[in-house]
């Protein structure tokens, strides 16, 4: 089987079929080197999330490849072209969801998303917009009057009425209520089955397990890994815990062959093992492993 979760090595020749291809890419404040020879293939129709400690680079890649930061060496393309010198075609088929958000607008969101679809040629259908971020009930209230949930929606449905091809969302969820998360994910996985490509940050592990097809651990300007969100850090086939309780105390057994193991303490007990718990590392386990000192 082709290893899905393969990434380019440093010297390997950009990847032409793939949204988002970068090698080498080095970006310098001064002496501090905030992103540090990073090598990295986005594919086409799939959402790549970008996890890393805070100050790790993330922001700063992003922003390379949406063209609004220079770099100081290596060589990128997005949807084909040099963001260096993307233009104004090219930049019609990015849809951008930035941290900041879309802020108090006396505007209706309706007039909001209008006045954005009017500056692309092949707009998306407002209302259907509207539909698609859940805002049909709120056309008529203005940006300024929306909670905080219902603005990061506007965002996105600014972000997506150009139909872009590949959409950036920057830390996307941040504020959400847990209901709003998850009606988030589903408006992003609607968004790939339309095609979108999607290049997501997160501080939100569970966010990256749940939507990333594959995740990035970026720390200190340097790609950590690459995985499948399942995969991360040897995730698969990392020992499993087997706790129980047993003579009145808690019982705690690391193994690889856990189904072997629980049938054997089952013969040790007469019905249920009581407490009987069989886990694996979590994502955010693998991951605060993985960046390590940059806590
Ligand atoms: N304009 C700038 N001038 C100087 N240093 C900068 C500038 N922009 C970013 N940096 C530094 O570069 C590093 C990477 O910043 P970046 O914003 O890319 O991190 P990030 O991974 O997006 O972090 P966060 O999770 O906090 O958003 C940080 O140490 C930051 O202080």
């Amino acid at each position: 089987m082709a290893p899905v979760a393969d990434r380019p090595r440093p010297g390997d020749p950009l990847d032409p079929d793939a949204a988002i291809s970068v090698r080498g890419l080095v970006k310098r404040y001064g002496d501090f080197v905030a992103v540090d020879g990073l090598d990295l293939d986005i594919r086409r129709g799939e959402i790549f999330a970008l996890l890393g400690p805070n100050g790790a680079g993330k922001t700063t890649t992003v922003e390379i490849c949406e063209g609004y930061r220079s770099r100081d060496a290596g060589e990128v393309r997005v949807l084909g072209e040099d963001p260096a010198d993307g233009a104004r075609a090219w930049k019609a088929r990015l849809g951008i969801v930035l941290q900041s958000g879309s802020g108090d607008s006396q505007l209706t969101v309706r007039e909001l998303v209008t006045a954005q679809a009017s500056y692309f040629a092949d707009p998306r259908d407002v209302d259907e917009v509207l539909a698609l971020v859940g805002l049909t009930e709120k056309a008529g209230l203005r940006g300024r009057t929306l909670s905080g949930g219902q603005r990061r929606r506007l965002d996105v449905a600014l972000g997506i009425v150009g139909r872009p091809t590949l959409l950036f969302l920057d830390e996307p969820t941040t504020g959400f209520d847990p209901e709003a998360r998850r009606q988030f994910w589903s408006l992003i996985r609607s968004l790939r089955d339309l095609g979108t490509t999607m290049l997501l940050t997160t501080h939100y592990l569970d966010e990256a397990e749940a939507l990333a097809d594959r995740v990035g651990v970026i720390a200190r300007g340097k790609l950590v890994e690459v995985a499948v969100p399942s995969a991360l850090g040897g995730r698969e086939t990392a020992p499993a815990t087997v706790t129980w309780t047993e003579d009145g105390a808690r019982r705690t057994e690391a193994t690889s062959t856990p189904t072997a193991f629980v049938a054997d303490l089952a013969t040790r007990f007469d019905g249920e093992v009581p407490d009987l718990a069989v886990t694996r590392p979590t994502l955010e386990d693998v991951y605060l492993q993985m960046i390590g000192d940059d806590r």
